[in-house]
């Protein structure tokens, strides 16, 4: 499921095949399928009782299926669990459990430490411990208990923790729950900057208009089934231009040649420009014709409204 605006076709770093998970006589999966490619942000959601967790669980090693596989940059995460999990960072069960009595930066020493043991494993360095606490913003409670941090600061340690041994793969259950705005911009940075430096992150949120803005794929799971990959980047191909006359913007843009589909929705034009660097000469035309644009912005799918119809009938 590589999208544009996401890396090349290269093997998958997450594989999930024909997953199924039952309690008892319940099933909580049912036959998941996806995949996710280096350098692709997949973000997983559905209402409460979908299935998350109990996917995201699963997909790290921590629940064993009922049938069907995961793998890990190519290693079954089940038959082979140390290794496929060499390059894993995760917060599963957010916030992730840390030593009250100890600070932030003793409890990110002692998962550096485990993370060292992992096979191929590179040390992770006391100044990288300082670096991750200062990218989540934690420098100033480094040296304080972890008794006495905040659900959001728990939160960012737990981030922290999870990108420590700079992972190849990321996996977060609601990474941004019990955090505020600027918290949640800061885990949507650090995300968007793992996934721009190869790594394939797999996010479960509820968060739809925030997601909407950097993940390439979102998996709609509803009763145990994802009854939808959406592929945003093809969505979001459209640019929206806000204009004086939009059926002309529309008539002028139709006839430049790297321009796919046009419509209008006044008071804009709305043209598939094949890709952003387009977009100042879409704008020179039509100022060349007479036009007058007061905006230009990408035409963002609504993700919610497509979620509600998509759960309200799955
Ligand atoms: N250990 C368990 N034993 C029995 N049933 C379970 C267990 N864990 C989860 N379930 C059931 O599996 C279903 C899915 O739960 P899960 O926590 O995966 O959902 P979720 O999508 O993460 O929900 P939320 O958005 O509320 O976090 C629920 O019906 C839940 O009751």
């Amino acid at each position: 499921m590589t999208t544009p605006g996401a890396p090349a076709q290269q093997p998958p770093s997450i594989e999930v095949v024909g997953l199924y998970k039952k309690y008892r006589a319940h099933n909580v999966l049912e036959d998941v399928n996806l995949s996710v490619s280096p350098g692709e942000v997949y973000a997983l959601t559905g209402p409460n009782g979908a299935g998350k967790t109990t996917l995201i669980r699963t997909v790290t090693g921590l629940a064993f299926p009922t049938r069907g596989e995961v793998r890990l940059l190519g290693r079954s995460v089940h038959k082979e669990g140390t290794r496929a999990r060499a390059y894993l960072g995760a917060v599963v069960e957010a916030p992730a459990r840390f030593y009250p009595q100890f600070t932030g930066t003793q409890n990110l020493m002692l998962h550096a430490r485990l993370a060292a043991m992992a096979p191929g494993a590179q040390p992770v360095t006391r100044a990288r411990v300082r670096e991750v606490l200062a990218l989540l913003e934690l420098t100033r409670m480094a040296e304080r208990r972890v008794a006495e941090y905040s659900l959001g600061q728990r939160q960012r340690l737990g981030v922290a923790s999870a990108i420590l041994a700079e992972p190849k793969v990321l996996i977060l259950d609601e990474p941004t729950s019990g955090l505020d705005p600027l918290g949640i911009g800061l885990i949507h940075r650090i995300v968007t900057s793992m996934a721009t430096s190869g790594c394939a992150v797999i996010l479960s949120t509820h968060h739809l208009r925030e997601i909407a803005t950097y993940a390439h794929t979102v998996g709609i799971l509803t009763g145990g089934r994802l009854v939808e990959n959406v592929d945003l980047r093809a969505r979001q191909a459209a640019y929206r231009f806000r204009v004086d006359d939009p059926v002309g913007a529309a008539a002028a843009l139709e006839r430049l040649p790297f321009v796919k589909k046009v419509s209008t929705r006044t008071p804009y034009a709305i043209a598939h420009l094949g890709g952003e660097a387009r977009v100042p000469e879409a704008l020179a035309h039509l100022s060349g014709v007479g036009i007058r644009v007061f905006e230009a912005s990408p035409d963002l799918f609504d993700l919610y409204e497509y979620y509600r119809e998509r759960v309200e009938q799955p």
